[in-house]
């Protein structure tokens, strides 16, 4: 018998109501990944990446078609799926450290002591080098750095998942590079499943076990899953040049620009 799929996306079409007009977003999504895979997600603006993350996330509900997570339907948010969004979502009036704890007490509250949490709190900032920083606000601190507070708060939570949803879109060139060497050391680390939305070619090669496209909307699809067959630990500056790196990459360029032309909605 074949063994369960990790996350398990079934049949998942999304349809959009407003007064009268119906806009469908996403039709007979399939996929399933593995426990400790890496997936990115592709596909021109507003094809409708984000949507299927938030399907997964259990923040929005598929119009048909059900996710399972460990065979378990996916019908809410929980803490078995840890979320990052591009602009971080840290509150603006705790500090680094207590906007980690809220999530721990709200997770680990029964199940660990408060020396405990406090531990866990300080590991998880650990891991993302954010321990420095633990007394400041999000106001004083850069956007590299709130969204590695982002990611050390979702990890913190112990989720089965990690969905990213373009995680390193707002950041400039060198802190984005950084964060995508930390977010591969931690997922070496823990064995962490991944689910992460960009638009950048570079990045999806770089990180991913698998690429999905998706098809242009409405009514998108996944287009083609690319294999990424290179080794890891991956070193960019080494994969510049490497040749499989390289197919991978115009394999992407090619569905993206080629095949499925971005065309800008009249
Ligand atoms: N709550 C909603 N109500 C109505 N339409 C929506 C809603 N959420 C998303 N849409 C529409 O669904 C389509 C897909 O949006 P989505 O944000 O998923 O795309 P995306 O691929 O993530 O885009 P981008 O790359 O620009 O972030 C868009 O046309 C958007 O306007």
């Amino acid at each position: 018998m074949q063994a369960k799929p990790f996350l398990s996306i079934e049949g998942v079409d999304m349809t959009f109501k407003r007064g009268a007009a119906t806009t469908q977003v996403l039709k007979g999504i399939d996929l399933t990944v593995d426990k400790g895979e890496y997936i990115s997600i592709i596909g021109h603006s507003g094809c409708g990446k984000s949507t299927l993350l938030n399907i997964v996330a259990g923040l929005t509900k598929a119009t048909t078609g059900v996710v399972l997570l460990e065979d378990k339907v996916v019908d809410q948010p929980g803490p078995d799926r840890g979320v990052v969004f591009q602009n971080h979502s840290l509150l603006p009036w705790l500090t680094v450290y207590e906007n980690v704890a809220l999530a721990v007490d709200k997770v680990f509250g029964k199940a660990k002591s408060a020396p405990e949490r406090r531990e866990w709190v300080m590991r998880n900032l650990e891991l993302v080098h954010m321990g420095h920083a633990r007394d400041k606000r999000p106001s004083e601190i850069s956007g590299g750095m709130k969204q590695r507070v982002g990611i050390a708060r979702a990890l913190a939570m112990e989720p089965k998942i990690l969905l990213l949803d373009e995680p390193f879109g707002a950041l400039d060139a060198l802190t984005r590079a950084h964060l995508q060497d930390q977010v591969m050391q931690i997922q070496a680390d823990l064995g962490t499943t991944v689910m992460m939305i960009t638009h950048d070619v570079d990045e999806a090669v770089l990180l991913s076990d698998r690429i999905v496209m998706l098809t242009n909307g409405p009514s998108a699809n996944i287009g083609e899953i690319l294999a990424v067959p290179l080794a890891r630990p991956r070193d960019r500056i080494k994969l510049a040049t490497d040749p499989i790196y390289l197919k991978c990459r115009q394999a992407v360029l090619r569905f993206l620009y080629e095949r499925n032309r971005f065309v800008e909605a009249a």
